[in-house]
């Protein structure tokens, strides 16, 4: 005879980590989920040499002016509204770093203080664990990182599991997707850099947050922006998800994994293949 499911809750996986306990439940059965160390910051590799980028001198909270350097990497203006909502999807956001004057209150400081709605990890009917939002999130506002280990092209190839791999897709010039915009922004106009020649990844297997353990949807509720702040690399930008609709008490968090249809490869070189459970009327069978 099976088992009686009583289910399982845990208040916090963050351990304290986050400014908000992070919850998880499981009403289905009783499995906890698996052990992963929670951390709340990207892991950088030793070998790349990330230095503060110089910051504005701006005395008080940054505004749309040329005086501040960080508006002026945007593109001339603040790409967040007053209560913190970013206004439009961008190919990459500048936020204020650890050498602008300015103070924390910022309005060009958003992703960098993290979490600041209520999340959880609840156990799914069909794919694993997802995350749902117990508050309301207005459209815009941010949600959270997608935070592990980050790996170089090289490395990542060699994990064996990537379930929880996030490739750092540099869109940045995509000229059809993001049209006369990319010309707004100062560091893209000449074309990709150096440091952009390499790829890199998040690994949240072994190390992340909550948001290793959101789903794909393909009609998704949230989208990803690159976000630097801390550091000038723009191979390896933040990943910081936002939604693109108001999102509900309760409603599962779900991004596009973006995957290309037969793009993903075993260790050996064959094409592998996942039905995608989304449920959406829009599901295009496949997750890849
Ligand atoms: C980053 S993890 C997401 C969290 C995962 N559900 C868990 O339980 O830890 C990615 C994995 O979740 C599953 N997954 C996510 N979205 C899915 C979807 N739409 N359809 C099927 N499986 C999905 C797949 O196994 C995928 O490799």
């Amino acid at each position: 005879m099976a088992e009686p499911s009583n289910g399982t809750f845990t208040v916090d996986i963050s351990a304290g980590l986050e400014k908000i306990p992070i919850s998880a439940i499981n009403s289905i059965s009783n499995e906890a989920p698996a052990t992963f160390f929670y951390i709340s910051h990207i892991q950088y590799l030793g070998k790349y040499q990330l230095d503060p980028p110089p910051g504005c001198d701006c005395v008080g909270p940054c505004s749309d002016s040329q005086k501040c350097a960080c508006v002026m990497k945007n593109g001339g203006k603040i790409p967040f509204r007053k209560i913190g909502g970013l206004i439009e999807e961008k190919p990459l956001i500048y936020e204020c770093g650890p050498s602008c004057k300015c103070p924390p209150t910022c309005r060009n400081r958003v992703g960098q203080h993290g979490i600041s709605f209520r999340l959880q990890v609840f156990k799914t009917t069909s794919m694993g664990w997802g995350v749902r939002s117990l508050d309301f999130i207005p459209t815009g506002r941010f949600v959270c990182e997608y935070i592990g280990e980050l790996l170089d092209n090289e490395d990542a190839q060699e994990r064996d599991n990537d379930e929880y791999l996030f490739l750092i897709g540099n869109n940045y010039y995509d000229v059809s997707r993001w049209d006369n915009l990319q010309k707004t922004i100062p560091s893209l106009r000449n074309g990709p850099g150096e440091e952009e020649e390499n790829f890199f990844a998040v690994d949240a297997l072994k190390c992340g947050n909550l948001a290793r353990f959101i789903n794909h949807s393909c009609t998704p509720n949230l989208f990803t922006q690159n976000v630097l702040c801390d550091h000038d690399n723009k191979g390896m930008p933040h990943i910081m998800l936002f939604p693109c609709e108001d999102i509900q008490p309760l409603e599962p968090l779900a991004y596009d994994y973006n995957y290309t249809i037969d793009g993903v490869h075993d260790s050996e070189g064959n094409i592998k293949k996942k039905r995608c459970l989304c449920g959406s009327v829009e599901c295009s069978g496949w997750l890849y």
